[in-house]
């Protein structure tokens, strides 16, 4: 949908900010420019709505130069989040989302009714409609910013390190909203950040840029865990790039345990009966299958279930629906050794071992592998990485 080919951007003062870019933009997805301060990345954002004008090269968006169109039509076909959501202070809330509906001459009621509906879709509560910007948090603030940019509806985003201002807990929660808001509008998203693991969440496509405005890669970002292009980007992606990339493997194939399960309404000949698979532990659950810890099964032999100490299971991880990432991350992080898997309702789907997970992520690579060599095309090589 939007295609730059072979931009170049020459300040006045001879900074060249962009140099020979080149990169198709996916439609009805989302797009994130990456890399340190300074690489270019605001400047390629500013020059698709044409706040900034390349010095060479074209970018057409569907198929047409934007050159040719008039800069209004163009930025009303494109919203515009900011850091620190840049709102109008002396407006309400519902003022501030109307402002572009207003400024294309729609009523004030329909505009404040589609402000409201909008407030909701991005999560705000409507009891904060007639409040000023400064009554709101900063979260709260960037959520207005990012209703206010799709108030008209466009089908494009750009979008400025727009939750970089904001703490990391906020930060996530705005993050699984704006992948909520792309599942369900199907908006092209352009997102600049300079955070790797905020564009390794939310990038279909994820563009490395490097100092000087090049492209270093342009890939998936399972991709780019798996074969970056070179050490810059390998070097950007930081050391725990192994541990990310399992969080494009789904979870599903563990084979999960439920011998070492006991309710704690069991009896001891119950405990004793179980065949625990070779776990040395056993997790106990409450009546309804919720889990409450690990005891060794001595322990709740020789007792009352109910007496017995138990230790933590740490954080259970969701059958189905987890990587094999989280599974890891409960197996390392419990004391025993063993992941606790739940459904979604957080009852106990079972329990599986370091070694198992370990064994899955061997076999996860395999396959991958496996797949990419039957992929592989003769003289594909590492040009295939690169844009165009
Ligand atoms: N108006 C300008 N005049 C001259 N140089 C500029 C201008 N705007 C930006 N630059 C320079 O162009 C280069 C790229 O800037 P740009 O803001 O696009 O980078 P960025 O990757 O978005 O950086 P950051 O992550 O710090 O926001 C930088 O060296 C910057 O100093």
């Amino acid at each position: 949908m939007i295609r730059i080919d072979s931009v170049t951007k020459r300040y006045p003062d001879g900074t060249v900010a962009v140099d020979r870019l080149s990169l198709d933009i996916p439609d009805r997805s989302i797009t994130v420019l990456v890399g340190p301060s300074g690489c270019g990345k605001t400047t390629t954002l500013r020059m698709i709505n044409r706040m900034v004008e390349p010095s060479e090269g074209t970018i057409l968006l569907d198929g047409q130069d934007i050159q040719q169109q008039p800069v209004n039509t163009l930025r009303r076909s494109m919203g515009y989040v900011i850091q620190n959501a840049g709102l109008f202070q002396h407006r309400t809330i519902v003022d501030n989302i109307a402002t572009v509906p207003r400024m294309l001459g729609w009523g004030k009621d329909k505009a404040r009714a589609r402000a409201r509906e909008l407030m909701e879709r991005v999560g705000l509560d409507g009891a904060l409609a007639k409040r000023y910007p400064y009554q709101l948090s900063g979260g709260q603030q960037q959520r207005v910013g990012v209703a206010r940019a799709l108030a008209a509806d466009p089908p494009v985003l750009l979008m400025d390190e727009p939750f970089s201002a904001v703490d990391p807990v906020v930060r996530k929660g705005l993050q699984d909203e704006l992948l909520r808001i792309q599942a369900e509008l199907g908006k092209t998203i352009v997102f600049v950040t300079h955070d790797i693991d905020e564009a390794v969440k939310l990038g279909t496509m994820v563009a490395v840029m490097r100092t000087g405005g090049h492209l270093a890669q342009f890939a998936p970002p399972a991709e780019l865990l798996s074969d970056p292009a070179d050490a810059f980007v390998e070097d950007f992606l930081g050391a725990d790039r192994g541990i990310r990339r399992l969080s494009f493997f789904p979870a599903t194939g563990l084979e999960l345990l439920t011998g070492p399960i006991v309710a704690v309404d069991a009896t001891a000949e119950q405990v004793a009966a179980r065949d625990t698979a070779g776990a040395p532990y056993l997790l106990v659950t409450d009546q309804e299958g919720r889990p409450l810890g690990w005891s060794e099964p001595g322990e709740l032999t020789a007792g009352n279930i109910r007496q017995a100490e138990l230790l933590p299971y740490g954080r259970p991880f969701v059958a189905g629906t987890d990587s094999l990432r989280s599974a890891l991350d409960c197996a390392v992080l419990s004391p025993t050794g063993w992941a606790v898997a739940v459904d979604a309702e957080g009852r106990t789907a079972g329990v599986v071992s370091q070694q198992t997970i370990g064994e899955a992520i061997r076999g996860a690579h395999a396959e991958r592998r496996a797949s990419d060599r039957a992929a592989e095309r003769p003289q594909a090589g590492k040009d295939s990485r690169v844009a165009r």
